[in-house]
């Protein structure tokens, strides 16, 4: 998905304090990209990718994520942007505990298409991110990177088009993050935009560009990228 951003910024009424988070973001990106972006905490990482996902709207600026202009649209649109072409990847998983682990991965699809449809297509994405065999699970049952790796399945059951990532390696161990960035690889292969926000340097290596948050403002720091 191409995405565009100009002049685009946004704050938060906090109290009576208003708080300048993005300030004047500009960029553009090819369908296919893998951008990174790092910033200390609170530089407002998350609220930029809250604004690719279209649940939140820019004050001011343009906001153009592949055919949505989501400044422009209203929220039926924004919501079918979310639901058809986005896919969310958080730090703490957040799968439905009550659910096993193919159901947490159907969940998106089952209010639009039959059961069966849906069961399929979880077992076919289980199966690429190594957690086939534990579909009946529940998810308390399943380390850290078994919980990703469901996650991950989850996000793609509507074959987004963009896939935000927030911390995607932020409580795994060395190992289970390497295989996380495999399997973003694998989903990635120039076709799939993926944008994903990081503390860890060292993820910045992989991937086409990687911008720095700072003071509300993008940094291109590309250039470091070791290819
Ligand atoms: N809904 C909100 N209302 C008020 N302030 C908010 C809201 N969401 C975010 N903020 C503020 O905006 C700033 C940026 O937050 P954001 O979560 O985007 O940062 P971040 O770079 O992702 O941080 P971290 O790396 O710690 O997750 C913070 O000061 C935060 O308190």
């Amino acid at each position: 998905m191409q995405i565009k951003l100009q002049n685009v910024s946004k704050s938060y009424q906090k109290g009576t304090e208003l708080i300048q988070v993005l300030n004047n973001i500009d960029f553009s990106i090819e369908s296919g990209t893998w951008l990174n972006i790092t910033g200390p905490s609170g530089s407002g990482k998350t609220t930029l990718l809250r604004l690719l996902s279209a649940i939140e709207q820019a004050d001011n600026g343009q906001v153009v994520l592949g055919h949505l202009d989501a400044i422009k649209a209203n929220e039926e649109e924004r919501r079918s942007f979310r639901r058809n072409s986005v896919g969310y990847i958080f730090q703490d998983f957040q799968l439905f505990e009550q659910f096993d682990v193919q159901t947490n991965v159907m969940i998106p699809l089952l209010p639009y298409e039959p059961r069966k449809v849906a069961e399929e297509k979880a077992e076919k994405l289980l199966d690429m991110v190594g957690m086939l065999h534990r579909k009946n699970h529940m998810p308390s049952q399943l380390s850290g990177g078994e919980q990703q790796r469901t996650a991950i399945a989850r996000a793609l059951i509507n074959n987004p088009q963009l896939i935000l990532c927030d911390e995607p390696t932020g409580n795994l161990d060395i190992e289970k993050r390497d295989q996380i960035i495999e399997i973003l690889q694998e989903i990635h292969q120039n076709v799939v935009t993926i944008i994903l926000v990081t503390h860890d340097l060292e993820l910045t290596k992989y991937g086409d560009a990687h911008f720095e948050i700072r003071n509300g403002q993008l940094i291109d720091r590309t250039i470091s990228i070791v290819r």
